[in-house]
């Protein structure tokens, strides 16, 4: 299940999909019995998704990547051999991502992705609250009904959805920086004097750490503890080669398309948890009132409506109110609209908001390109899944590491504006590892 058997480039071949029911399982238990996948997608309020191998991999580089990924998977969606009784949640979806620059090198710890992956699972188990659905796409020379057949019977013989326990956290042995708090506090001084003297308004700066564990890695366990610690975020797992795999657990949704129905949202200025209840509503009614964080919110509330003005209409913005997560507070403006375009197309138009990239946008990323000494590769962009009907759900990838083996590199960064003190970001970035690095420290309970 872990090769690439199935990879085929889009073309005219038939894509055959089959779903049969298979007794309800948890996500971890799935992970636990089914082997290594290729992604994993949990969101809140949305079928989870655990997929093996590829019956058919699409990658894209360059600015036409969100167009190029759009239309190629188009031709495979419009071969499809699947019954029109099929269950609806089990339907074949593309699951991947994008690198947050387009001209992404995929290099160094980014190898194996490319500024565009993703994949149509050779396997997909869905779970909703109604239950649990395998299905089985093929695409290409050897995709027939009886193959596609012979892998759900292997697939049934090995499932077993009973939960395994969580193991220990593996523990941390050594944690390098790739930059220094001396280095911060020159980038946030650079970057708020390049505001102050007007040639931007907001600039997001991020950081990473090298971690190296005392034992391997293991997806399940990371993803359930995510799950059971963040229960209201987007967990996802990709690894669109033999190799790393980008995981995380996202508080941040870029859009959601159901039908014409669009979801988003400005998430973006952040305080810590308070240690009473006291503390905790101090810091959040903090996080209301200073105009510092108010601005730094609004900026991004303000330039998603715009972003949006393009490919939907109906625009509408709701209440801002403050968003507890277990680490970290933020504050947050739901915006809905309505739009026929493909979810790919509002990806498009809406990466980078400046919760990750900054404003004015290009002057932003110029900045990030010119102080940043790490690549960012697919944090801070968008990672999700999209269907043959242009619906789909796509998270910022935020809260999230690269994973091979016993090292893990976890990413974090602030929101910088004019008045931004460098040791309060700092500080903030510290906590924004806090998820991540949580699903592997040992505390005192083990
Ligand atoms: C860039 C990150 O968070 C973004 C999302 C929410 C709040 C943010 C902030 O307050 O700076 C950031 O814009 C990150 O988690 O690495």
């Amino acid at each position: 299940m872990d090769s690439r058997e199935g990879v085929a480039r889009a073309d005219s071949a038939t894509l055959v999909s089959r779903t049969v029911r298979v007794p309800d399982a948890s996500l971890s238990g799935l992970l636990r019995t089914l082997g290594k996948p290729t992604v994993v997608w949990a969101g809140p309020s949305e079928p989870s998704v655990a997929g093996y191998g590829a019956a058919v991999q699409v990658t894209a580089d360059g600015p036409d990547r969100f167009a190029a990924v759009r239309e190629r998977a188009s031709e495979v969606f419009e071969s499809a051999d699947r019954p029109a009784d099929a269950p609806a949640a089990a339907r074949p979806r593309f699951v991947g991502g994008f690198a947050f620059h387009d001209g992404h090198a995929g290099t160094g710890p980014w190898d194996g992705f490319p500024t565009a992956a993703f994949v149509l699972p050779h396997v997909q188990v869905v779970t909703t609250s109604e239950g649990t659905w395998l299905t089985v796409n093929a695409h290409g020379a050897n995709a027939s009904e009886a193959t596609v057949a012979e892998t759900i019977t292997s697939v049934r013989e090995r499932f077993d959805p009973d939960e395994r326990p969580v193991g220990r956290p593996p523990g941390v042995v050594e944690t390098a920086r790739t930059t220094s708090r001396a280095e911060w506090r020159e980038q946030v001084a650079a970057a708020t004097e390049r505001i102050r003297a007007g040639e931007l308004e907001k600039v997001v700066l991020a950081q990473a750490l090298d971690v190296t564990l005392a034992d391997a890695f293991s997806l399940p366990d990371a993803l359930q503890r995510l799950g059971d610690a963040y229960p209201s975020c987007f967990r996802f797992a990709l690894r669109p080669a033999d190799g790393a795999t980008f995981f995380g657990a996202s508080p941040e949704r870029l859009v959601t398309r159901e039908d014409a129905d669009v979801r988003t949202g400005a998430l973006a200025a952040t305080v810590g948890r308070g240690e009473t209840p006291d503390a905790d509503r101090r810091l959040a009614a903090d996080l209301r009132s200073s105009a510092k964080y108010r601005h730094e919110h609004e900026v991004v509330a303000e330039r998603i409506r715009e972003q949006l003005a393009d490919v939907a209409t109906a625009v509408e913005t709701g209440e801002r109110r403050v968003r507890a997560l277990e680490t970290v507070q933020h504050l947050f403006t739901p915006i809905a609209a309505s739009s026929d375009a493909h979810v790919l197309d509002l990806v498009e138009a809406l990466h980078p908001t400046p919760a990750v990239g900054g404003l004015p946008p290009d002057a932003a990323l110029r900045v990030i390109r010119e102080t940043e000494t790490f690549d960012r590769g697919w944090y801070a962009a968008p990672v999700g899944w999209f269907d043959a009907a242009g619906d789909g759900t796509f998270a910022v990838a935020l809260r999230s590491a690269l994973a091979d083996g016993t090292r893990v590199r976890p990413f974090a960064g602030a929101g910088i504006v004019a008045d931004s003190d460098p040791d309060a970001e700092w500080e903030e970035v510290q906590l924004k590892y806090r998820p991540i690095l949580d699903v592997f420290e040992r505390g005192e309970r083990e």
